[in-house]
């Protein structure tokens, strides 16, 4: 953790409810296939994986104000996982090493997270989880968008009491219509040290392609002052396992919105992947993964087709109820 000590600890923890899963008719601007099998990763590495932790549980996501709601899972006791990589950001645009600086999106890094919305628009979301850099956030609002259950998306403040107090929504219906984003350093983008800024190329032929390739993928060898994705890992697996995991067991359906780096060392996880084979794992801008989380264990099931495509409507009956009843209100 030493390397992140500097970072802004913005996590905003604070618990929040999501409410019942209730669906209303509403009409939907967005034609959906949903989810069709594809790996969009370099590798495809495999269906099943475990995870690691059922025994730790806090309360569920909780909104300021609302009266606690109950840890007891759903009757499902299945629930999605969607990661997201935020959409090209103006810096990826000039292939500069970015990190933890807070840039946002180009006009087609907007698109990608337009389409990445698309693409989940059926798949049920409960709480979304974002770095505390805009480009991650911007991807999560705009994919949001896209959602064909229209409930909007509202960043929780709980930086200070003061913040969490005037962040306060008063109405129950209208907390039902909106989903908790939660805000997270832990989830940021690995610490690039003095890469920050940097162009790749430049640096590559500066100090030869091997090295620059060793500090962008290798998992232990941090660029100079910067973070390794071992240590990336520490946090943001660390968080994930303390505050995502809970939801999920709770029966929460949960995005995440993050980068290239702090999604690779939780997808190392997730998937079991070993130091050596995580080398190999790239990431493109802008595409969701879905998981699934079942009696604790955690089921790849790749990313979801684009609107345009034809696919399988859903992996689970679950998920093929949800769409369901979004197509009743729809119609
Ligand atoms: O610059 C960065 O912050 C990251 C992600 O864009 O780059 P890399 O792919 O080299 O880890």
């Amino acid at each position: 953790m030493a390397a992140s000590t500097s970072l802004r600890a913005l996590s905003s923890i604070k618990l929040w409810s999501t409410g019942s899963f209730g669906l209303e008719k509403r009409t939907c601007h967005v034609n959906c296939v949903s989810v069709g099998r594809r790996c969009t990763n370099a590798r495809n590495l495999g269906l099943v994986c475990a995870s690691n932790s059922q025994s730790s549980v806090v309360e569920p996501v909780q909104l300021p104000g609302s009266p606690k709601s109950s840890t007891t899972p759903k009757k499902s006791s299945e629930s999605a996982l969607i990661l997201i990589r935020h959409g090209e950001s103006l810096w990826n645009e000039k292939n500069l090493f970015t990190g933890c600086v807070d840039v946002p999106l180009t006009p087609k890094g907007v698109e990608e997270a337009i389409e990445a919305g698309k693409r989940i628009c059926n798949i049920p979301v409960d709480v979304i989880y974002t770095s505390s850099l805009i480009r991650a956030q911007m991807t999560a609002m705009l994919a949001m968008m896209q959602h064909r259950r229209k409930k909007v998306p509202i960043i929780v403040h709980n930086e200070s009491e003061r913040a969490h107090k005037w962040s306060q929504i008063y109405s129950e219906e209208t907390k039902k219509q909106s989903i908790p984003v939660i805000t997270a350093w832990q989830l940021n983008e690995r610490m690039y040290g003095e890469l920050q800024g940097l162009n790749k190329q430049e640096t590559a032929d500066r100090f030869g392609k091997e090295q620059v390739h060793e500090w962008r993928r290798s998992y232990d060898i941090p660029p100079p002052d910067g973070e390794s994705l071992e240590m990336c890992a520490e946090r943001a697996v660390a968080y994930f396992k303390d505050h995502i995991i809970p939801q999920l067991v709770a029966g929460k359906h949960v995005m995440i919105a993050a980068h290239g780096n702090s999604l690779r060392s939780i997808i190392m996880h997730l998937d079991k992947l070993t130091s050596q084979e995580v080398i190999s794992l790239e990431l493109s801008t802008g595409i969701p993964m879905l998981y699934i989380f079942k009696e604790g264990k955690f089921i790849r099931r790749g990313s979801p087709a684009g609107p345009s495509e034809a696919g399988v409507y859903a992996y689970t009956k679950n998920l093929a109820q949800y769409r369901q009843k979004l197509d009743g209100m729809i119609q």
